[in-house]
């Protein structure tokens, strides 16, 4: 065969891959509707590794490594899981509960509405943002209106600094659902928490560790910062959130935003570095892309992904941590020693800075 025969052979193949993917996938189909039924989780972990096995031993027929198979067979699991999932919307409907996003029209609020819906809830939403619009039914510009006494949850998608007033608004008119507000910091939110821990209003304190542009289909990890008993807050917030890729981990309520000041205070903080000292090197960013390292093309990435988020909420999020200090003193001063080391050209104290960087890593220590 020549080249454009062997290519047309490819075709072929491409097509019957196509034809059977789509079989596999009406057999998901099948089993999510089974599933829903019944009640079932969507994801079986000893199914999937199974498939994965599979996938992996066929890896040397085809003259390939394992991690491709596998990250093939990864890949049609997922368009399984999604496709199971979302035929059992309807009959989890049922089963589902009224749910109100106020702060409905914002980024994080859209993200919620279309979640939770295909969590299976009923979701209603409230913003002032549309109030030139004539309301539809189920979505609302004015709290007076809403008929909060029906919510089973309502969740407080406000911006991080309009969090407290719009909490303690809510608090205020004692719902008996829980309130779930979705801070990316909690300590500004005490003394709205403890007006609702006076008047008996329940509030969970919840946060989703990612942005609006979040496929609900990926990895969903949600930290729940808690003020009395994690097992009985896990338990009482899981019904929300029963989804496939859904984690929640609970943190005790003081340690939540000491946690954020690393995780997102100190990643946000040098992706910003980064641009802001590429920026003062005056070097042509083409030129950069052209000839970047792999390394290089991974920060730039993550920086890229920093400098594009809304400015007001990424300083409210440096701003409102009380444990910003200590994040900035030790950048300070880890560049301060870097520096030092490299002057002296200190062999030993540089090999053991970067050892004792690496233990603090979760790629090379912390997977749990
Ligand atoms: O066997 C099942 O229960 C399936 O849902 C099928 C399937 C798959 O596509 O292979 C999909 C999701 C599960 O996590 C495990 C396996």
């Amino acid at each position: 065969m020549d080249l454009a025969q062997l290519r047309d052979a490819i075709a072929d193949v491409d097509r019957a891959l196509l034809e059977l993917l789509r079989r596999r996938m009406d057999l998901a189909a099948q089993v999510g509707q089974v599933k829903a039924a019944q009640g079932l989780p969507v994801v079986v972990r000893d199914v999937e590794d199974r498939v994965l096995t599979r996938a992996r031993q066929h890896a040397e027929a085809c003259g390939v490594s394992p991690e491709i198979m596998e990250a093939i067979f990864a890949a049609v699991i997922r368009g399984s899981v999604e496709r199971q999932h979302r035929v059992g919307v309807e009959l989890r409907r049922q089963r589902g509960q009224k749910v109100l996003v106020v702060g409905g029209a914002g980024a994080m609020g859209g993200w919620f509405r279309h979640f939770l819906s295909l969590v299976g809830h009923q979701v209603e939403a409230l913003d002032p943002a549309w109030s030139p619009v004539p309301p539809s039914e189920g979505l609302y510009t004015r709290l007076a209106d809403v008929p909060l006494s029906q919510y089973a949850f309502i969740i407080v998608a406000v911006p991080l600094d309009r969090t407290p007033a719009v909490l303690s608004e809510i608090v205020g008119l004692r719902p008996p659902g829980l309130v779930v507000e979705i801070a990316s910091i909690k300590s500004h939110l005490e003394e709205a928490l403890r007006e609702a821990e006076e008047t008996g209003v329940r509030v969970a304190c919840l946060h989703p560790m990612f942005g609006p542009g979040k496929s609900p289909y990926q990895s969903l990890t949600f930290v729940l910062a808690c003020r009395r008993e994690p097992e009985l807050e896990q338990q009482t917030i899981l019904p929300l959130l029963q989804h496939p890729y859904t984690h929640v981990i609970p943190v005790p309520f003081p340690h939540h935003d000491r946690l954020m000041g690393w995780l997102l205070g100190l990643a946000h903080l040098t992706g910003m570095l980064f641009g802001r000292a590429l920026a003062a090197s005056g070097l042509d960013p083409r030129e950069l892309a052209a000839c970047a390292s792999t390394t290089f093309e991974r920060q730039a990435a993550t920086a890229a992904s920093v400098l594009s988020e809304d400015p007001d909420l990424y300083l409210d999020i440096q701003r409102l941590n009380p444990h910003r200090h200590q994040v900035y003193e030790a950048t300070r001063k880890s560049l301060e020693e870097l520096v030092k080391l490299v002057e002296a050209g200190d062999r030993e104290g540089f090999r053991q800075l970067m050892q004792e960087a690496r233990q603090a890593l979760p790629e090379l220590n912390g997977r749990p």
